[in-house]
């Protein structure tokens, strides 16, 4: 699948009772890419759930090349295009990594998995370890490289530099970049860390209590300290 464009109008979304995202608007062009900023709790893993189908909508589109898919299950929409790496990095732990591989292949031919050892030649190295026997930085690039080889065409990565050495973080956006250049996926990027957010996308997005209080581009978030300072914090910037 080639990359889809998205577009979001008017979601509200949350957790049974309780509202967490309010009148979330934005779009992305196909083969494009946003970073959304906020502080912690303010509605960035919420609005990534929510475009995978993971919360409770209270209203609103959500349009991948034109078509809602609001109203669909996530495993519908993984169907038709949309992949999430979460947070949590769900990797089965009792299964190699060969084996978490294959999960995620769907009906490609089993030979497409040395895609992923392109990509993560570590993982290769490590193929016929368990999940649990792998580092933190392994586990990201094994979440991250069973969901690519679903061929996404919208990709959703919620904060993948998380609690990872600054080497392994290298890698990581070295791939992510490699990846969005390829033009295949529109990439959708949680990130703390401002500098990596600014160089990966072209546009961004701040959250703050689940609602958007500013988008742009990411050159003009990085021209204006004293908006990174107010939604973001203090020496965000260097
Ligand atoms: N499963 C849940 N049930 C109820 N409330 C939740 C649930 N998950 C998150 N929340 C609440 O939703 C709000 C937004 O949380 P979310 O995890 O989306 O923020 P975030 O910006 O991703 O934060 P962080 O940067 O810390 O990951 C918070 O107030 C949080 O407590």
């Amino acid at each position: 699948m080639p990359a889809a464009s998205l577009e979001v109008r008017s979601l509200s979304a949350g957790y049974g009772p309780t509202v967490v995202l309010e009148d979330v608007s934005f779009s992305v062009p196909a083969g494009s890419r946003l970073s959304i900023l906020g502080r912690n709790g303010m509605g960035k893993t919420t609005l990534l759930s929510s475009l995978m189908g993971l919360t409770r909508r209270y209203g609103g589109e959500i349009r991948v090349n034109g078509n809602d898919v609001a109203g669909d299950k996530s495993s519908e929409r993984a169907l038709k295009g949309v992949g999430l790496v979460p947070q949590t990095r769900d990797i089965f732990r009792s299964l190699t990594v060969e084996e978490n591989l294959l999960v995620g292949i769907k009906d490609r031919p089993r030979s497409v998995i040395q895609e992923a050892y392109d990509m993560f030649p570590r993982l290769h190295e490590r193929r016929r370890n368990l999940g649990w026997q792998l580092s933190g930085g392994e586990q990201q690039m094994l979440s991250t490289a069973r969901t690519i080889l679903g061929r996404p065409s919208v990709l959703l990565l919620d904060e993948p530099l998380e609690g990872l050495a600054p080497v392994i973080c290298d890698e990581l956006m070295a791939a992510f970049t490699r990846l969005a250049a390829s033009g295949e996926m529109t990439i959708l990027l949680v990130e703390q860390r401002l500098e990596s957010a600014l160089d990966f996308a072209e546009s961004v997005l701040i959250l703050e209590r689940g609602q958007i209080v500013w988008q742009g581009s990411s050159e003009a978030l990085r021209s204006d300290h004293s908006l990174v300072e107010h939604y973001i914090g203090v020496g965000s910037l260097h």
